[in-house]
């Protein structure tokens, strides 16, 4: 039986797996296809164990998975894989004595739709010769290859694990053009993790927050951004208590005093929470759009103060 509906290239159903100290969640999620989502969540928060687990590369206990229609649980059915680009966080040290080229070939017997001519295209793009030897490549040289290679066979699904990791600002601007570019027939799927805020902002679509091994949410990007907001306000009345008001303000997510008598409440509701501010008589000093960083902390508080 499927889990996953058309709209949807992974479906995650509390899926849980232990490293030896380290729990990755259970963990309930349905990544949109078609879409760019963003893995987004402090080191150490499980983003690249998650990527594995995708990949079939870590046992996974409990719960249900499907990646591309494919159930992963208890069935030994690889052929999905092709299906898949990945970019994983490191290079794999023993590949270090082949040549772009001729890790390419060995990537090229493994994916059906390998395409020769776009992985030359891509490495032109990216200005690097595949004649080298991966060993005497720098760190972005390298990052480079292994991003064309994980893109020559234009996967349905491309995981990529901190792919501007060692790039200048004009390979990364290079790359964003390159992920536009596979997105563009509207069908395929795009699943980074990253810690890169502008990257994010540029191209995802959704943003998935992850900490300790746990989903804090799925995010529509633009959404989010225009939800969560920070209104700083000004009560001459606190010391009466009024900032326990506050508490109670519509969408509220957090709130820290920035001052005597000044507080900065963070909500996602935010007309209704400056309406609600102004209309219990605090003066609304500014209303700010919130950074992905700040939403994500405040998450994280949440998350903290719940445990
Ligand atoms: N093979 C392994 N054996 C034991 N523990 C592991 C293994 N791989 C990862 N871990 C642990 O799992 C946790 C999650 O690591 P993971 O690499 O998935 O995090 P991440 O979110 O990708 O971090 P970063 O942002 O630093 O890349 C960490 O505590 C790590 O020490």
């Amino acid at each position: 039986m499927t889990i996953t509906d058309a709209n949807t290239a992974i479906a995650l159903r509390g899926i849980k797996l232990e490293h030896d100290r380290f729990v990755l969640g259970p963990i309930a999620c349905d990544i949109p296809k078609g879409m760019v989502t963003a893995i987004v969540g402090p080191n150490g928060s499980g983003k690249s164990t998650l990527f594995r687990a995708l990949l079939g590369l870590e046992p996974i206990k409990d719960g249900e998975a499907e990646v591309l229609g494919t159930n992963l649980i208890g069935v030994q059915d690889d052929a999905y894989k092709s299906r898949i680009g990945f970019l994983a966080e490191n290079p794999h040290a023993h590949e270090s004595h082949f040549t772009a080229d001729e890790k390419a070939k060995f990537a090229s017997l493994w994916y059906p739709t390998w395409d020769w001519e776009r992985y030359r295209k891509l490495l032109r793009h990216f200005d690097v010769d595949g004649g080298i030897k991966l060993s005497k490549m720098s760190k972005g040289m390298r990052r480079k290859v292994e991003l064309a290679i994980s893109m020559a066979h234009d996967p349905e699904l491309l995981l990529l694990d901190e792919p501007s990791s060692g790039l200048d600002p004009f390979a990364w601007k290079t790359m964003l053009e390159e992920l536009r570019r596979y997105m563009e027939p509207g069908d395929r799927t795009l699943v980074l993790a990253t810690h890169i805020m502008e990257e994010i902002k540029r191209l995802a679509d959704y943003i998935l927050f992850i900490y300790r091994g746990r989903v804090l949410g799925l995010y529509e990007k633009d959404r989010l951004l225009d939800d969560w907001r920070t209104i700083v306000v000004q009560s001459d009345y606190a010391a009466k208590g009024g900032n326990e008001l506050l508490e109670r303000v519509p969408g509220l997510q957090g709130i820290a005093e920035a001052g005597p008598g000044v507080y900065r409440v963070e909500v996602n509701e935010p007309e209704q929470g400056e309406a609600y501010c102004r209309e219990n008589g605090f003066q609304v000093l500014a209303v700010q759009r919130m950074e992905l960083e700040d939403i994500l902390s405040c998450l994280i508080r949440k998350e903290e103060a719940r445990r």
